[in-house]
């Protein structure tokens, strides 16, 4: 019996089983074997190649954006209308076939935007290209689900499940469960707090399924037992999802405004340019870039090129921003001053563990230059930078 059937067997006993208390540990089990079966339909056949289909596209600029969708709901519309790379686009369904990417230039920053095929129900298990969409998807920092506004609303759960059930995880923070496998001790199973979903019992019958016998488990939430799956497999992706609701042209207002007020949803028509700029800048503001401007001793600095920075990736200290210049930069540094959002006064004196905010100035204080020059530490720094932006305003700059 393949994988897949295995996985269809187990889920028709979980449909077929009564759920109470007697029968929650058999169910948490069958969860977990489900689990263990998913995580081996991920792994890439042997002596597969993992290139050739058109789905390798190098990583570009300071984040990348994966449209995901059914077919023919105008994602590569979409491609088109906002890098102004040519995605074919027609009526019919599975247009696109392979892995398209564009550039956004938005806020002097280049965010990468992938065109991928349609995926369907099944997409997870193989059907179409969904396993190769689904790769990219995970690759992402940011997923733009895209949805045709006169559909039902089960495509929205259909593709989430598709998503889900290959381990991505939607809008979702990982939970709050300490887990560590030990050589020996045993199970210590402790939590901060009444549970409500999983106990004892339950929780060694799951590492029990994955033949973990020594471990340590922590719960600091009131976790679910699905939690605890994703914790001990380890290789899950949490991944911010904006949905985008296409072609409003064709609905009722009534039912635009429905959409709109859903969570983390923006709703557009690409082919009246409806709303266009809301979702860049809602896809902007969910990738959480941070915008470092870096302003060399005495002079302005170049506005046009920042260094950008983001918590997902790498961090947002000082000394993050300095890593980032240069790999050796860091043992030269004495302080870095700050002005912006995140300085408390401008400029600030500030140390490597420093967070930096989106469009803070920063300029290096290295240590020989005060040695060699001798140069009084206020002098050093006179010019202020030029632009500020208008959140910035509201401190006074020193001069
Ligand atoms: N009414 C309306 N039609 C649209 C809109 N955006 C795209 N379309 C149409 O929807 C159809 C499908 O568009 P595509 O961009 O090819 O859709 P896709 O999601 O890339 O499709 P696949 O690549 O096949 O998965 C085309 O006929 C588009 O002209 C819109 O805002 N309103
Ligand atoms: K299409
Ligand atoms: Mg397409």
């Amino acid at each position: 019996m393949g994988i897949i059937e295995r996985i269809k067997e187990i889920e028709a006993e979980m449909a077929r089983t009564q759920k109470n208390k007697a029968t929650e540990y058999h169910l948490g089990q069958l969860k977990a074997k489900i689990a263990k079966l998913r995580t081996q339909l991920l792994e890439p056949p042997k002596g597969s190649s993992a290139g050739g289909d058109g789905f390798e596209v190098t990583k570009f600029g300071h984040g990348r954006v994966a449209l995901i969708g059914f077919p023919s709901v105008g994602k590569s519309t979409l491609l088109t209308m906002l890098t102004g790379t040519h995605s074919e686009a027609a009526s019919y369904e599975f247009t696109t076939l392979t892995c398209i990417p564009g550039i956004i230039h938005y806020n002097d920053t280049k965010i990468q935007l992938l065109d991928l095929p349609g995926i369907i129900e099944g997409a997870s298990e193989g059907k179409g290209r969904g396993r190769q969409v689904i790769a990219v998807a995970k690759s992402s920092d940011l997923v733009l689900m895209v949805l045709d506004a006169s559909k039902s609303e089960g495509h929205r759960q259909i593709l989430t499940r598709e998503l889900e059930s290959v381990g991505l995880r939607l809008n979702k923070r990982p939970p709050q469960i300490y887990f560590k496998k030990k050589k020996t001790g045993g199970i210590s199973f402790n939590s901060t707090l009444p549970l409500t979903h999983v106990d004892e019992k339950l929780c060694y019958q799951i590492l029990h399924e994955y033949k973990i016998h020594n471990a340590e488990v922590l719960f600091r939430e009131d976790a679910t037992v699905d939690d605890l799956i994703d914790v001990i497999e380890g290789n899950r992706k949490y991944i911010k999802c904006v949905y985008v609701y296409n072609k409003i042209d064709v609905i009722g207002i009534d039912d635009v405004d429905k959409l709109a007020r859903r969570p983390n949803s923006v709703v557009i028509s690409c082919n009246l340019k409806l709303n266009l700029d809301r979702l860049l800048w809602k896809m902007w503001e969910e990738m959480g870039l941070v915008r470092v401007y870096t302003k060399p001793q005495g002079q302005q600095p170049d506005f046009s090129d920042p260094v950008v920075l983001s918590a997902d990736r790498g961090g947002c200290t000082v000394e993050d921003f300095c890593n980032h210049i240069h790999r050796n930069l860091i043992k030269d540094v004495k302080y870095v001053l700050v002005w912006g959002t995140s300085a408390r006064h401008y400029p600030q004196h500030c140390g490597l563990g420093h967070v930096l905010q989106d469009e803070d100035v920063v300029q290096i204080v290295k240590k020989k230059e005060k040695e060699e020059g001798g140069r009084g530490r206020f002098k050093s720094h006179s010019t202020a930078p030029a632009r500020i932006s208008d959140r910035q305003k509201k401190a006074p700059l020193k001069t």
